[in-house]
């Protein structure tokens, strides 16, 4: 067998993870999670940017998923109208959506560092099972967020959505949609687009890379960079994940988003 037809045999399925471009919460280094941010002026140039590049890569979607957050959706749209490509279906789901940050909502994380210390706030932000505090009827965000419709429409009463998550527990959420509405239609050899969350894209690379609870802690995705998957008939990788574009900006950005949780004073 010649080496490209090996390829083509060993890599079946291509699938695209994005976490959305900036949001005005990351810019402000805010826990924005559930809080129904918009993109920043950055964010959508990272978004238009991110669907130029997948359309010279020549990607050609059928389908895409995002969560109920509105900074997933646009994403997705600017995604698809940079490509051309406005027609392919959207199909949203509240299992898609960030990691709930409980009571942490809304907080800096450069100040929480300061009051808590650093070490803590990466285990909040990075940890595979720790939790943080549960969010309460006396948060500032918490009617905001139960009050809303979109959340009227989930496959689970309003009582029973999370109130905080491990990045476990966000797993345990997405896992049911992933087998019962993502692979399916990878199988059917549809190439997708996943427009998420750092933390929720984070979550199906755990699943399908099978990193390890502690790896996953050092495994951070900036925004607005696609990260393309090749999976196997199995949808297990045949090689490792490529985050899409210049490589020294990526790290740059990786390195800023990890730099969010260093003890500062907000400004
Ligand atoms: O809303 C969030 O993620 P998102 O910008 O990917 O939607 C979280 O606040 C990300 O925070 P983290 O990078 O501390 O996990």
């Amino acid at each position: 067998m010649t080496p490209l037809l090996l390829v083509l045999r060993m890599s079946k399925y291509r699938l695209v993870l994005l976490r959305h471009g900036e949001g005005a919460w990351n810019k402000e280094n805010r826990f924005c999670s559930w809080v129904d941010q918009k993109l920043s002026e950055e964010g959508v140039k990272e978004a238009r940017d991110c669907g130029r590049l997948l359309k010279e890569q020549g990607y050609k979607f059928d389908l895409v998923f995002t969560s109920l957050l509105s900074r997933s959706i646009h994403t997705a749209w600017l995604v698809l109208e940079a490509m051309g490509q406005e027609w392919v279906p959207v199909v949203k789901s509240w299992r898609l959506n960030e990691r709930h940050y409980g009571a942490l909502i809304g907080l800096n994380r450069a100040e929480m560092a300061l009051q808590h210390g650093e070490q803590r706030v990466k285990l909040w932000r990075r940890s595979y099972d720790i939790t943080p505090p549960l969010i309460d009827e006396s948060h500032p965000y918490y009617m905001e967020i139960y009050n809303d419709r979109r959340y009227a429409t989930c496959d689970v009463p309003k009582e029973n959505l999370p109130r905080a998550e491990s990045l476990k527990e966000v797993l345990d959420r997405l896992l049911p949609y992933w087998n019962s509405t993502v692979v399916p239609e990878i199988l059917k050899g549809k190439t997708i687009l996943i427009s998420g969350h750092g933390n929720s894209c984070r979550a199906i690379l755990k699943h399908v890379e099978g990193v390890s609870d502690d790896d996953i802690a050092n495994v951070t995705l900036p925004t607005g960079v696609p990260v393309q998957l090749e999976l196997d008939e199995n949808l297990k990788p045949v090689k490792p994940r490529q985050l899409l574009g210049d490589q020294a900006k990526i790290q740059a950005a990786i390195k800023k988003v990890e730099d969010q949780g260093k003890a500062k004073q907000a400004t």
